[in-house]
C-alpha cells in the first residue's frame, strides 16, 4: 500500500488542516506570511526552517505581484529561444554572473561525470558510458546598479532590462522580509536582514533563470539528473515553478527522495503556485545546524515511479530561482539565539556543506563554485 502522507496548512492560529495526496512527496508546510499575528508566523517559518529547510509561501500576489513572475518566465523563453552565438557572448564569468549552457554546470560532482564501461554480451563490444553534467541552461542575473545590470546582457532581452530588474527588486524585499521574519523567530531581531545591507557592488545575490530541455531532445541515462544533488550556496532561496512542470526532489531525513509538487493542496486555486522557499548553507552555518540546508535535485522521473497528480516530466522546464547573499566579508559563526545555542546536533550530518565552521559569506561562496563548474573565466583579466 502505497503511503498516504499528509500536508498540512499553518494559519496564524496555528490551526491545521490535514490534506492527502496518492504520491509519497515532501511534508512541507505551507505558510501565509502575511496573516496578521507577525509572531505566530516567525515561529512557524523557523520550525519549517529547523523540521524541512523547505517552506511554501503562499502566493496571492501580495509579496510578488503573479504579473511580474509571469513577464520573467515570458522573458526567460525569450532568453534561451536565442542562438547559442548570441547567449555565448554572455558566458558565465568567476563573478557567477552569465549564461552557463548544457552540462556546464555539476552540481553533484561527486556523483556525476562518473564514467564507467560496460561490457555488454559481446566482449569486444565495450560500451563506455558516462554520466554528464547537468541537463539544463541556465542564465545568471548578479546586481542592478542604478536599474541597470552590471553585466553583458544578450541583445534579445535587452529591452526586458526594467522588468528584469523590478522583478530582482521584488525577490530581495521578500527575502528582506523573511530573513527578518527568521530572526524574529529566533529573537536576534535584525540580526539577518542587516547581514544582507550591501553598499553598491558589493552583492553576491543571484537571479537565475533556468530551462531544461524536453526529455526527448537529449540522450540520457537512467543515471543521468537534470539538476546533481546538492544544497543552495546562499542564505535563502526562493523558487518558483510552472503548474504542471515535475522534477524537483528533496532528500528526506531518512535519505529517501521526495517529489515537491508545484501546487500542494490548497493552492489549486490561487493566482500563482506558492513560492518556494529553502534555507542554504549560510543559515545553517549561522544556526550550528539547526536550520537545515536540505539537499534537493532535479530528476527526468523518480526512480520509484512516483508522480504527482496534474504533473508531467515531458516536454521543457523552466523555473527562477533567487539565491539570496549577505555581505560577503560576513562572518558565519553561530549567531546569538538561545535556541541556537541550546541546539544539540544529533551527529548525523547529512550535509557536509552545513556542519559548523567559521568562514566568510565569500570564502564559502567561492569553494562551492570552484566544485561545480571548475575554473571560471574572469572577465576582469581578459
Ligand atoms: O529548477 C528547480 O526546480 C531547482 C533549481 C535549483 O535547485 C537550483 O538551481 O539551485
Ligand atoms: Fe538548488
Amino acid at each position: 500500500m502505497p503511503q498516504r502522507p499528509s500536508y498540512y496548512l499553518l494559519d496564524s492560529s496555528n490551526h491545521i488542516s490535514l490534506f492527502t495526496m496518492t504520491a509519497v512527496s515532501a511534508d512541507i508546510p505551507l505558510i501565509d506570511i502575511n496573516a496578521s499575528d507577525q509572531a505566530t508566523v516567525a515561529r512557524q517559518l523557523v520550525e519549517g526552517a529547523e523540521k524541512h529547510g523547505f517552506i511554501y509561501i503562499r502566493n496571492l500576489g501580495k509579496d510578488i505581484p503573479v504579473g511580474q513572475i509571469n513577464r520573467t518566465f515570458e522573458i526567460s523563453a525569450k532568453l534561451f529561444g536565442a542562438s547559442i552565438e548570441e547567449k555565448t557572448t554572455c558566458t558565465i564569468q568567476a563573478n557567477n554572473r552569465g549564461w552557463s549552457g548544457m552540462h556546464s554546470e555539476t552540481l553533484d560532482p561527486s556523483n556525476q561525470k562518473v564514467c564507467k564501461t560496460n561490457t555488454t554480451r559481446n566482449y569486444l563490444m565495450l560500451t563506455y558510458i558516462c554520466q554528464r553534467g547537468d541537463f539544463k541552461e541556465a542564465f545568471n542575473f548578479g546586481e542592478f546598479i542604478n536599474g541597470k545590470a552590471d553585466q553583458p546582457l544578450p541583445p534579445t532581452i535587452q529591452p526586458d532590462e526594467d522588468d528584469l530588474y523590478t522583478f530582482r527588486e521584488s525577490c530581495q524585499a521578500l527575502c528582506m522580509k523573511l530573513l527578518g521574519l527568521l530572526g524574529q523567530g529566533l529573537q536576534i531581531g535584525e540580526f539577518f536582514s542587516k547581514a544582507h545591507v550591501t553598499t553598491p557592488g558589493g552583492s553576491a545575490t543571484i537571479l537565475r533563470l533556468l530551462r531544461y530541455p524536453a526529455p526527448d531532445s537529449t540522450s540520457h541515462s537512467t543515471d543521468d539528473v537534470r539538476a546533481g544533488a546538492h544544497s543552495d550556496y546562499g542564505s535563502i532561496t526562493l523558487l518558483f515553478r510552472l503548474k504542471g512542470q515535475a522534477g524537483l526532489e528533496i532528500q528526506k531525513q531518512d535519505n529517501t527522495w521526495a517529489p515537491v509538487p508545484v501546487n500542494p493542496p490548497g493552492t489549486e486555486n490561487d493566482p500563482s503556485p506558492p513560492i518556494l522557499i529553502n534555507i542554504g548553507d549560510l543559515l545553517s552555518y549561522w544556526t550550528n545546524g539547526l536550520f537545515r540546508s536540505t539537499v534537493h535535485r532535479v530528476v527526468f522521473a523518480n526512480e520509484a515511479g512516483q508522480t504527482i497528480a496534474g504533473e508531467v516530466n515531458t516536454g521543457p522546464r523552466y523555473s527562477i530561482a533567487f539565491f539570496c547573499h549577505p555581505a560577503g566579508s560576513t562572518q558565519l559563526e553561530a549567531v546569538p539565539s538561545e535556541r541556537v545555542a541550546n541546539f544539540a546536533p544529533t551527529g548525523v550530518v547529512d550535509n557536509p556543506h552545513a556542519v559548523k565552521s567559521v568562514m566568510t559569506a565569500d570564502e564559502h561562496l567561492q569553494m562551492r563554485l570552484r566544485a561545480s563548474y571548475g575554473i571560471l573565466p574572469d572577465d576582469k583579466k581578459k
